[in-house]
């Protein structure tokens, strides 16, 4: 079943200037249209500046596209009353590639993770310290560690702390905005691991956005390239993009081959 929809989205950021927003204001999305089918994960490839964030934050209800539509568990994110939204926003989660801006630093992990809780739930105290200790264990960190503050974790502890909070309320999907970009390769890999066995244990669907194939091919179902805010290539299947002859796909494979010798033959990455 189809749980995001997203129809023909354009988009331009206001301009910054004094004088009125223009016509000139170029459409950082032009027409965008994908589909995050339930349980599965869209790898959103693209070069810097291509659109992939603002895509995430209209997809997150963060950004009013100025044509289009989103379609989450098939009502329009835009358009609902608040009592709908808010619901839809507990269904609907993100994690940052920066997890150190991304918390606040005078917090204690047990409040950074309790925060979703307290706004939605109505758990005592002591069910609250349960259900935090349970998420830090659940993404491979210990009850105990619940007292420290953001500074005493690694940048791979944090970006869990992250994924706790955003799973905290059990939702049905999760933005990751180059959410594993900034770990080194051995975190990167074992969050990589964790998203996908909580993606297996939640039922959890993920838009996975980075520049990084590698990355993408190793947890996404299905993928696709951005290019100038436009959606450029979209494989359902992420073997049919290693066939792929558009420029855009050809491109990032090469300088993927180029940077990592190692990835030079296709079976490798899989
Ligand atoms: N808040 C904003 N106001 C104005 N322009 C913005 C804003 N955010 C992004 N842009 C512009 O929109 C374009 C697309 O940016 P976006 O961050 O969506 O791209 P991206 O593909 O995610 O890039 P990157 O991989 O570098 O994060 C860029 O030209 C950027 O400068």
């Amino acid at each position: 079943m189809t749980l995001l929809q997203v129809n023909e989205v354009t988009h331009a950021y206001a301009s910054s200037s004094l004088f009125r927003r223009s016509k000139r204001d170029t459409n950082i999305l032009s027409g965008v249209s994908l589909r995050i089918e339930e349980g599965t994960c869209l790898g959103l490839l693209g070069a810097s500046g291509a659109g992939k964030s603002t895509l995430g934050r209209v997809i997150l209800g963060l950004e009013k596209p100025k044509q289009g539509q989103v379609l989450f568990q098939g009502h329009d994110l835009y358009a609902v009353d608040s009592k709908i939204r808010r619901q839809l926003r507990r269904d609907l989660q993100v994690v940052f590639q920066d997890c150190y801006s991304s918390v606040n630093p005078r917090m204690t992990a047990e409040q950074i993770i309790g925060e979703p809780l307290g706004n939605y739930e109505s758990l005592s105290p002591q069910e609250q310290k349960r259900a935090v200790g349970e998420l830090l264990e659940r993404v491979g960190l210990s009850a105990k560690d619940g007292g420290k503050y953001p500074h005493q974790f690694s940048g791979g502890q944090l970006q869990r702390i992250n994924i706790a909070r955003a799973i905290a309320l059990k939702p049905k999907m999760i933005v990751l905005d180059e959410a594993v970009s900034s770990l080194d390769m051995v975190h990167q890999t074992n969050i990589l691991r964790l998203l996908s066995d909580l993606r297996s244990a939640f039922g959890l669907s993920y838009l996975f956005i980075t520049h990084d194939i590698k990355a993408a091919y190793t947890i996404a179902d299905a993928l696709a390239v951005m290019e100038k805010g436009q959606v450029a290539e979209y494989c359902e299947r992420k073997e049919q993009f290693l066939l792929s002859p558009h420029p855009a796909v050809r491109s990032l494979l090469g300088s993927m081959l180029s940077e990592h010798p190692r990835y030079r033959s296709r079976e490798r990455l899989s």
